[in-house]
């Protein structure tokens, strides 16, 4: 049966492709929300006969897409229905994306204009899985718009394994290195690269959530967080940690540190129930799963600070953290705010912020960014002590009384993570 369709001659929303053998032009897909789309009348399969009278049998598609980009007002097609028109029984998914995606730098993309470009951490929802290699999805923050295509999971581990092979020799890709590097570094990232997430709403009979905060060193982690603390000591509580040094007299077990021999604290370790740790002056310190636990269950909410690469291990279904991410605001910002500051390091304590200790505040924060912007649930600036404080207030409350995207493993599955 041909049939003949018009439409107006503005981006069409469908992509065409040729067979191999027989030379037939068929439409590839028609993206979600766009006019083809919205017409009802273009499915996947269809073979186009004729563009605008133009029959179009042994062009090639970009010869089509010339006819379709010179045509002014209605465009009419004549074309020949797929035989199994598709029933759509495609459940919607989420997931929160974990590199940056750039179609433009794409050599791959089956046409860039319908690309969706997006950042690590963004939540998409994929509207079509068909394709093996594209998907389409939108993004949760603009749902109105039509789809964009998307690289398939399966084609991006696929280019991961490419990667990994070619390094060092290909230096040029479409997908933001950010994400190999993560790649090589961490195989889970390695192997998903989308993460699946639902929404969450927290019960108000349930633990609350971990908070973690993250942030380059001297950018005011601590300071917020004791001022956290400081304003409802009742509702708000950091983590005893523990360490192999020796308690002082005028200390208590389990208040300042839960004081243990190295040999416990290193049995910890190794049954993976540190959530970091490091080494000061010889003596281990560490903050325990257990000393977290120990806060929720209370019923408090639990604020931790964490190095970047614990979060990983943070990242359960049993404390479902809340990461938020403690920025640096721009160094000429700082150069006025921390006048009166003073670094709290391993070697000097009350020393001024210098040129280089607000530059190297940056390019960790860029880092930091780069390496693991996709799990931050949250980013304040730390411009304005009293503002970021009162962010901070905001956004933990959120993170308990309002839904969130988590990863659909802590929802869906009773077993950790
Ligand atoms: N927004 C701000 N304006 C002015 N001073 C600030 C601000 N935030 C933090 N400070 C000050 O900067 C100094 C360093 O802050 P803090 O000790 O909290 O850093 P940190 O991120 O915890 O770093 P580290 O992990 O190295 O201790 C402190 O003197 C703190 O009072």
């Amino acid at each position: 049966m041909k049939m003949q369709i018009r439409l107006r001659a503005i981006p069409l929303g469908a992509t065409i492709k040729r067979h191999e053998i027989t030379g037939d032009i068929t439409v590839a897909r028609v993206i979600h929300g766009g006019l083809a789309d919205r017409s009802g009348l273009l499915y996947a399969g269809d073979k186009l006969v004729e563009v605008n009278g133009v029959p179009v049998e042994g062009l090639e598609p970009e010869q089509v897409i010339n006819i379709l980009a010179l045509s002014q007002g209605t465009i009419m097609f004549k074309l020949i229905p797929v035989s199994d028109r598709p029933v759509s029984n495609q459940t919607t998914l989420y997931v929160r994306a974990m590199a940056d995606y750039w179609p433009l730098q794409d050599p791959a993309i089956p046409c860039a204009d319908a690309g969706l470009p997006f950042k690590k951490g963004e939540i998409l929802q994929i509207v079509d899985q068909n394709d093996v290699f594209w998907w389409q999805a939108r993004k949760v923050s603009d749902l109105s718009a039509c789809a964009g295509l998307i690289p398939s999971n399966h084609l991006l581990k696929r280019k991961q394994r490419e990667f990994w092979w070619s390094q060092p020799f290909q230096p040029h890709l479409c997908l933001k290195s950010s994400m190999f590097f993560i790649g090589i570094s961490c195989y889970s990232a390695l192997a998903a690269p989308y993460e699946e997430v639902v929404r969450y709403q927290r019960h108000p009979a349930d633990r609350n959530r971990l908070i973690i905060l993250v942030g380059p060193a001297g950018v005011g982690v601590n300071e917020l967080r004791r001022r956290l603390i400081a304003s409802n000591p009742r509702e708000f509580s950091s983590a005893i940690p523990h360490t192999t040094r020796v308690q002082k007299s005028y200390e208590m077990n389990g208040r300042e540190y839960h004081y243990v021999s190295k040999e416990t604290f290193e049995n910890m370790v190794y049954s993976h129930r540190m959530l970091e740790y490091g080494e000061y002056k010889g003596y281990l310190y560490g903050t325990s799963i257990d000393a977290v636990r120990t806060v929720l269950d209370e019923g408090k909410i639990c604020v931790i600070d964490l190095e970047p690469q614990g979060i990983q291990v943070a990242r359960t279904h049993e404390l479902k953290p809340y990461i938020i991410f403690i920025k640096p605001s721009s160094i000429s910002c700082m150069r006025q705010t921390r006048k009166n500051a003073r670094i709290i390091t391993d070697y000097y304590v009350n020393m001024k912020f210098k040129e280089e200790d607000l530059q190297e505040m940056e390019d960790s924060a860029k880092k930091m960014e780069a390496q693991f912007g996709q799990f931050f649930d949250q980013v304040i600036v730390n411009d304005n002590l009293q503002e970021a404080s009162e962010q901070l207030l905001s956004a933990v409350h959120r993170a308990q009384d309002e839904p969130q995207w988590v990863p659909a493993i802590w929802i869906c599955s009773n077993t950790q993570p």
